[in-house]
């Protein structure tokens, strides 16, 4: 499809990005990232690069629009951002802990040891990032649509019911904890399984990167050593990059949850940008199967096509 003929699309998820403006000032980077949104051949929508990017470029960084460390982690890192936090503290910054308000104090009301206890033996990860949305919707700063421009997971009946439990824990929780009918009105069944939908498909494991900013940002290898995950996150513009098995892209994070998306290659301005949701040294097999089960797609990028 021709870069004329790919309509431009979603330029206010830009708004979604709202570190953007802040770290690339401080980092000495251009305040417009090189890329649009836009529609793919097969692929639904896609990032495209709107200039050349030269290989090792930082080509913007995003924010979370949710995050939410693992049950492991809680102590280890810090409740907002999943920076390593030396102390037992919540938050490893004042800042981090002004910003977390907008959930943090909504959550602070109930009692969640049950509701993690269940996560944790059943090694779920996703209701944390459901349970800190309804934390924010009920406090007002977000809407229960928040979710919505990302695309959905086909679920089947079975996982469906598997839901059920994680539900009725977090909708208990709240009620127990005297949330009024109205202040959880939202919170139908339906809504949880549809949230749970577009997380499955759209949310990042966090690993954070081991060594220096510098050493990180100028390597060009698409594998960075890092620690086990710290938690789980959702981005509004980042969740817009399709897979590639050859990808020309790379995610990492340096220190903390805010995505830094980086070239791997010379990239001409028209071509899509994508990233690598796997581990691309798998055979073609063990790469299709992982995707389909994983995240329920066939894979039609180049080197699937071609067999390797
Ligand atoms: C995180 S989303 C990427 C953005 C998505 N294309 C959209 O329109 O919102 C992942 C979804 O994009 C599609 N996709 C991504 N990479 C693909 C690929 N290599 N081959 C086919 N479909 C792909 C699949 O539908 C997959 O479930």
């Amino acid at each position: 499809m021709s870069s004329l003929r790919r309509r431009k699309a979603l330029l206010s998820i830009y708004s979604w990005s709202n570190g953007y403006a802040t770290e690339s000032k401080r980092r000495g980077l251009t305040s417009v990232p090189p890329i649009e949104v836009g529609f793919t051949e097969s692929a639904g929508r896609g990032v495209f690069a709107t200039r050349r990017i030269g290989a090792g470029e930082l080509i913007h960084t995003d924010k979370p629009i949710l995050s939410h460390p693992s049950l492991s982690s809680l102590h280890s890192v810090c409740y907002f951002c999943l920076k390593n936090v030396a102390s037992n503290l919540p938050f490893c910054s004042d800042e981090c802990r002004l910003q977390s308000k907008i959930f943090y104090d909504t959550e602070k009301q109930a009692d969640w040891s049950r509701f993690h206890e269940y996560c944790r033996t059943q090694g779920l990860k996703y209701p944390l990032l459901v349970k800190r949305l309804a934390c924010t919707i009920i406090s007002g700063a977000a809407t229960p649509e928040t979710l919505d421009i990302l695309q959905p997971a086909t679920l089947s009946s079975e996982m469906i019911l598997l839901m059920e439990k994680a539900y009725q824990l977090l909708r208990s929780t709240f009620e127990d904890a005297g949330f009024t009918d109205e202040q959880i009105a939202f919170l139908s069944k339906k809504w949880y399984i549809d949230v749970l939908a577009r997380i499955r498909i759209n949310s990042f494991r966090i690993e954070l990167a081991l060594g220096s900013y510098e050493d990180i940002l100028l390597s060009a290898a698409a594998s960075v050593e890092a620690e086990a995950a710290v938690g789980n996150a959702i981005y509004m513009l980042t969740s817009f990059y399709n897979h590639d098995c050859d990808p020309n892209a790379h995610i990492l994070w340096i220190e903390s949850v805010n995505a830094k998306l980086k070239a791997l290659r010379d990239i001409e301005a028209g071509e899509e940008l994508r990233i690598c949701y796997i581990d691309a040294s798998m055979d073609h097999d063990a790469r299709r199967a992982t995707l389909s089960e994983g995240f329920g797609f066939d894979c039609r990028c180049a080197r699937c096509m071609s067999n390797d």
